[in-house]
């Protein structure tokens, strides 16, 4: 993959995050670069459907890109689906060429499996504070890039990691960088900043604070806009 910098006019790839219940016909609207099939909504019952998880991944590629996720539980997973099965649906979306999205720790534990795929994004969920934040995205991000990962991303509730984030996107390097921050207002600025991806709601979103796919929109033009804008001369 050529690498992007933030300064990119490409990013992010917006993310249209579906809450899968069912596995259902699918119609992205416009705007969504991706969809992320978030199954762990419908935890171990996701066994009996999968082969027409592979029939909707098929008909959702010829349009978007395609995230699969099955988030585990200590991550903000909805329900637990067992590691045998999550590997199972990993390997079906990597096989049917969707980006699977897997946790660091998931990662470590299981490299044999995953080691250097170069579809996964890689991701760390943050729920309470961590003095320790930088110290964890450095070495996550040390992991990301020795698996050659499609994207690094890390999504935290405390509104105080914003600069932390944003000082590993500025420092990215080969792999591409996400930050995902909780609050509106900080997604929007993540958004202007480059983030990598950015997550946003059609309907019932994945998470607190997501966009909807139409404001996610409206903010990518304006970054792109401010981009694009003739240099002026001001003396500050
Ligand atoms: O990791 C992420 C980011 C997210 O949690 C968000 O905050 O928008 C939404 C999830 O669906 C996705 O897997």
């Amino acid at each position: 993959m050529p690498h992007k910098t933030a300064l990119s006019a490409n990013r992010p790839m917006l993310v249209c995050a579906v809450p899968v219940k069912s596995i259902e016909e699918l119609n992205p609207p416009s705007g969504c670069e991706a969809v992320e099939l978030r199954l762990d909504y419908m935890g171990n019952e996701i066994e009996a459907r999968l082969s027409e998880l592979s029939s909707l991944i098929k008909k959702l590629l010829s349009r978007v890109k395609v995230i699969v996720t099955v988030r585990d539980h200590e991550e903000g997973g909805v329900n637990q689906v067992d590691s045998s099965l999550k590997l199972k649906i990993i390997n079906l979306a990597h096989e049917n060429g969707a980006l699977v999205d897997i946790e660091v720790e998931f990662a470590r534990r299981y490299a044999r499996y995953i080691a250097s795929w170069g579809d996964v994004i890689l991701s760390r969920h943050i729920f309470n504070k961590r003095p320790d934040i930088r110290g964890i995205i450095t070495s996550d991000y040390e992991l990301a890039n020795s698996m050659n990962a499609f994207t690094y991303k890390v999504a935290t509730i405390n509104g105080d990691d914003l600069p932390a984030l944003v000082e590993l996107l500025v420092k990215e390097r080969e792999v591409p960088v996400a930050i995902v921050p909780m609050q509106p207002i900080q997604r929007a600025a993540a958004i202007m900043l480059g983030t990598a991806l950015m997550y946003c709601s059609t309907g019932d979103g994945t998470a607190p604070g997501q966009l909807s796919i139409q404001e996610c929109v409206r903010i990518k033009e304006e970054r792109i806009r401010l981009l694009e804008a003739p240099k002026r001369n001001h003396s500050y």
